[in-house]
């Protein structure tokens, strides 16, 4: 288990390191329309998953979002600071 700060940090380490089989180096290598793409894709999903799924599955998707969204942050080089701000 981690927390958003933490997930960030680890992902800011792929993307430094960019080690072999890393799907955020994959994806961030697709480039922001694709990440784009990605988000709709799976804020789609969460918005199923609640209507339509468990509790529990609505939470693993919406973990997949927010990991999509960190790719997408990183892909255009903002901080989570950078987001916090407007909260
Ligand atoms: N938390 C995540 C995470 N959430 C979602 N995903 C990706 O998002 C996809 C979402 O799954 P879906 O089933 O919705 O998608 P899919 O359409 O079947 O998958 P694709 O065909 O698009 O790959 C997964 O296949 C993963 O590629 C994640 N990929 C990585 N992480 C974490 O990010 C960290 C770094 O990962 P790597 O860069 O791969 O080392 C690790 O701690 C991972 O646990």
């Amino acid at each position: 288990m981690k927390t958003f700060d933490e997930l960030f940090i680890e992902l800011a380490d792929r993307a430094a390191t960019r080690p072999e089989g890393s799907g955020t180096v994959r994806e961030l290598d697709a480039g922001v329309h694709a990440i784009g793409k990605k988000i709709v894709e799976e804020a789609a999903e969460v918005w199923m998953a609640a209507e339509y799924q468990s509790d529990d599955e609505t939470a693993e998707e919406i973990s997949q979002l927010l990991y999509h969204l960190q790719v997408l942050m990183l892909a255009k080089g903002l901080s989570p600071a950078d987001v916090y701000r407007h909260l």
